[in-house]
């Protein structure tokens, strides 16, 4: 049973998808405290939040149960994505249920400022007539500046159009091709649009580069008269410049539905006169709560028990039907990654070199690679591995990649081989898919060989000489160590030279069998491989 945690107030529209989802029980919960959180999530298997849960390191380091976060809402700010990534969590957002409210909230805003509804109808709920102090402006001739021309900033820019407002703006995403398409003026300097702007209004996401994107300096570019409107981040207009900016004079006045604490410990803005203020109310319509919830349900639940990756934030999306395709292709890759590592006891790893032939050429190379590193690095880490963060693990140890591919898979096929360059030299191990159901391991080194790819592999370099197979048996059976298999693998294919044994084993052996063999004049070298069994699900996928 997979448990999904809710800690933001979610639609029931949501919550009843999940509950009619078989597999999946659900804990709704209320008023938490990052600590209360924390506890919370070591019983979860998942997490939707909206943008009150904080999802800082210190709450998702060490949660081995968590493997997805999903937000239902557009804004991933609140969660800490590197670490969410290090933890090898997946985290999802729902990018266009609440494109529609938000960009209406702006505008509503925006035409609240201009003519004083919040502050004219406090005062005739305390009996006041003030009709001169509320003098407005006009919307229509006016100049709008959208920042950020994302799915809020073009559904803002198409109703201020229907407001004949004139529209310039700038994201460095935009073609001008579509920009004038869409009659936006576009703009190639923020400094462009700030300058000619009546009003500017902010559709970015919240990063190191948006924000104070708005800070005095800007400011002070901007028109004397400019309304801001933020209804994105707070943050991306610094809020003490904002301030500042409306008490000279500089700004008439601002519409903000976002703070950078919320609620607002910093009462600045709040208090003046020409500061019209929404707590955080955006995305709160019924129709996009509902959107975002059903969406954010759907998410989890086709994650945990299909696997299926749709709009990740850390990940490229994977859908249910391409991930049951890939399932062996991982394995493979996930087995190869434990064999070299394991047959690597000494070298620091300096790069993977990865070769992906015949019908593994046409899959998703990149998700092998990361299901080559999970292995690579499972034995080697205390913490859990898997394909959303193995390749950021290995590339932050140093680890380089390199991949190929080719159609050509010579007698396999498919055939992926994976080679380790390490301090101490390269090692090799190369594998297939028989009969779409069995791997096999079919290359150790410069050895060819088939071997099981799965349970206890003893491998041991020899001399090839007679009698050496019947010295081996003899040692497992006085031992009581069965012997499932046994692939040899010669270097030259005349027989004398140098050769590799794999032998799959019903249970490991002791050190003594080990040490017995490595004693044989003729056996240069012994490991231990441990490998899940055969048909083990992989174990960092949902199911
Ligand atoms: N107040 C509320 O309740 C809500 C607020 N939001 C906020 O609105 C933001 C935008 O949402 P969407 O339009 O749905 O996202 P989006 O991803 O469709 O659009 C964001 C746009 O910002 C642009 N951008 C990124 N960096 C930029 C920069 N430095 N300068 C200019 N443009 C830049 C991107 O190119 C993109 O086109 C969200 O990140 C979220 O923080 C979203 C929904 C509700
Ligand atoms: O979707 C977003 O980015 C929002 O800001 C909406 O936030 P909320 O889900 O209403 O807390």
């Amino acid at each position: 049973m997979y448990r999904v945690l809710i800690t933001d107030n979610l639609s029931p529209a949501g919550l009843e998808i999940l509950n009619n989802t078989e597999g999946i029980e659900v804990d709704v919960r209320s008023g938490l405290s990052p600590e209360e959180v924390r506890e919370a999530l070591k019983e979860a298997d998942g997490i939707i939040i909206r943008s009150a849960t904080k999802l800082t390191p210190e709450l998702l380091e060490g949660q081995p149960r968590l493997k997805v976060i999903v937000r239902a809402g557009v804004g991933v700010d609140n969660i800490d994505l590197p670490a969410a990534t290090r933890e090898g969590i997946v985290v999802m957002n729902t990018p266009a249920g609440n494109t529609i409210s938000t960009a209406e909230h702006a505008v509503a805003m925006m035409m609240a400022l201009s003519r004083n509804i919040a502050p004219a109808a406090a005062g005739m709920k305390e009996g006041k007539w003030d009709r001169k102090k509320y003098t407005g402006t006009q919307l229509a001739g006016k100049t709008i500046g959208v920042i950020g021309l994302g799915r809020i900033g073009l559904a803002v820019a198409a109703r201020a159009q229907g407001l004949e407002m004139k529209v310039v703006g700038f994201d460095p995403f935009l073609s001008t091709e579509k920009a004038a398409e869409l009659g936006i003026g576009l703009y190639r300097e923020v400094d462009d649009v700030v300058k000619q702007a009546d009003y500017l209004t902010v559709h970015t996401p919240l990063t190191d580069e948006t924000r104070d994107m708005l800070d005095a300096a800007r400011l002070a570019k901007a028109k004397k008269g400019v309304r801001i409107i933020n209804c994105a981040r707070g943050g991306i207009v610094n809020e003490n410049d904002l301030a500042d900016a409306i008490e000279s004079g500089h700004v008439a006045g601002a519409a903000l539905d976002v703070f950078t604490k919320e609620p607002p410990e910093n009462r600045r803005l709040v208090e003046l006169p020409q500061v019209l203020t929404t707590p955080h109310l955006g995305a709160s319509t019924d129709e996009a709560q509902e959107l975002v919830a059903v969406e954010a349900a759907d998410l989890i639940a086709t994650y945990l028990t299909k696997n299926e990756i749709r709009h990740a934030i850390n990940m490229a999306p994977i859908s249910g039907a391409e991930m049951e395709s890939m399932k062996l292709y991982l394995d493979l890759a996930y087995r190869l990654g434990l064999t070299v590592a394991q047959m690597n006891r000494k070298g620091g790893i300096k790069k993977a070199k990865l070769d992906f032939r015949g019908e593994a050429a046409s899959k998703n190379i990149k998700l092998m690679t990361s299901a080559f590193s999970a292995g690579m690095l499972e034995s080697a880490l205390a913490e859990k591995v898997n394909i959303v963060n193995a390749e950021m693990t290995a590339r932050e140890r140093g680890i380089q990649f390199e991949d190929s591919s080719s159609e050509d898979s010579k007698s396999f096929s498919t055939l992926i081989s994976a080679t380790l360059e390490t301090d101490s030299g390269d090692v090799t191990a190369a594998g297939t898919i028989f009969g779409n159901e069995f791997l096999r391991l079919v290359r150790l080194g410069e050895f060819q060989m088939e071997s099981y790819l799965d349970g206890n592999l003893l491998v041991y370099r020899h001399l090839d000489v007679p009698g050496l197979i019947g010295y081996i048996g003899t040692i497992c059976g006085k031992h009581n160590v069965n012997i499932a298999n046994m692939a040899l693998g010669r270097a030259k294919k005349e027989p004398g030279g140098d050769s590799v044994a794999v032998l799959n084993l019903d249970s490991a052996p002791s050190d003594e069998v080990i040490q017995e063999i490595a004693g044989h004049e003729h056996v240069q070298g012994v490991e231990l491989l441990r490998l899940p069994p055969a048909g083990a699900p992989l174990p960092w996928l949902g199911n």
